[in-house]
């Protein structure tokens, strides 16, 4: 038995149309170009609804903004061989330049009716992934940053100065340089607290950072510990070079005048150096030296620094 609708898809006139209907129904832009000339043979609804007509126009011309050739990106010569055999699939990502919206492209050479080879690209809208893909990306690195910093002052925290400095001290240790480490530890913090409240605490204890800051090279690592304890690790640098760097901190933090809310504060630190000569000695070894030396400074009268050879 034969009805009309079998008569129509037996045409070719018919295959044509329902193939057309597949691919205008399709959630992507399909088109094919004229590999040579780019001249565009092929765009179906997705495409003419985004782009506009072909109106006799070069694919760079309907789907790309203001310019004046075939794209600098264009990916025609990855998609034959030497021979000019189609390469199969090229699969990649694109950011439109007339939507701005990122697209995922799979080219491909084929063969045309005529005989020529054409270029078909089959391209599907990413830009809501692509856009949480950002998302995520900006969320990684910013816990990365916050498991790495201490959040009151922007300083390395304890657990990224034992991450950094590990490394730096068996880099100095494999080049037989010196390795030092600064302790400081702010002095009668608690009057501080106790006469100005928590909230000044906290600006002084930012305003002590910024002087760590100001005051080390990219190489050093300046963190902070917990409460008001700071260490500072020196890289390539001996016990004098630290001393002499612990002495200019003290200075530059005794001569703080911190206005907060037009109250002026001052503070002091007292500081404990230490140095590996080469190198050998753990992060443990060197913070238990300073903290000894710390100490010493602290029985001495504070707003000093003391030093211990770390062995
Ligand atoms: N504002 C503020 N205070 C803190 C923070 N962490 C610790 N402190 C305070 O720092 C003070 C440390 O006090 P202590 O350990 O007694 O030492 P100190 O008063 O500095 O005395 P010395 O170390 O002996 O000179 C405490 O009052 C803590 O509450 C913080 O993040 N912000």
């Amino acid at each position: 038995m034969s009805d009309d609708s079998d008569v129509k898809t037996d045409s070719p006139d018919a295959g044509q149309t329902a193939i057309e209907t597949v691919l205008d129904s399709l959630d992507a832009l399909v088109y094919v170009a004229d590999m040579q000339t780019h001249e565009l043979l092929f765009l179906n609804a997705y495409g003419r609804a985004e782009w506009g007509e072909i109106d006799n126009r070069k694919c760079w011309q309907v789907l790309q903004k203001g310019q004046k050739g075939p794209c600098t990106f264009c990916n025609n010569a990855m998609l034959v061989d030497a021979e000019g055999a189609a390469t199969g699939v090229q699969v990649w990502e694109f950011r439109n330049t007339r939507n701005n919206r990122w697209y995922q492209c799979r080219d491909q050479a084929i063969r045309w009716p005529d005989g020529r080879l054409v270029r078909i690209e089959i391209a599907t809208d990413i830009t809501d992934l692509k856009d949480l893909q950002t998302q995520l990306t900006a969320a990684r690195l910013q816990a990365e940053q916050l498991a790495n910093e201490d959040a009151l002052t922007g300083l390395a925290n304890r657990r990224a100065l034992f991450a950094l400095g590990r490394s730096a001290i068996e880099q100095a240790r494999r080049q037989g340089h010196p390795v030092a480490l600064i302790a400081l530890d702010a002095d009668r913090f608690k009057r501080i607290n106790d006469c100005y409240g928590h909230a000044a605490g906290d600006v002084v204890l930012k305003a002590l950072a910024e002087v760590l800051r100001s005051h080390t090279r990219a190489a050093d690592i300046a963190a902070r510990l917990g409460g008001e304890e700071f260490a500072v690790l020196l890289p390539a640098t001996g016990l004098k070079a630290a001393r002499d760097l612990a002495e200019r901190l003290r200075a530059s933090i005794e001569a703080l005048d911190i206005d907060y809310r037009g109250q002026r504060i001052q503070m002091t630190c007292s500081f404990g150096v230490t140095a590996s000569d080469s190198g050998s000695a753990t992060l443990d070894q060197l913070l238990n030296a300073a903290d000894l030396a710390t100490y010493r400074a602290k029985a001495g009268g504070r707003n000093r620094v003391e030093d211990e050879v770390c062995r």
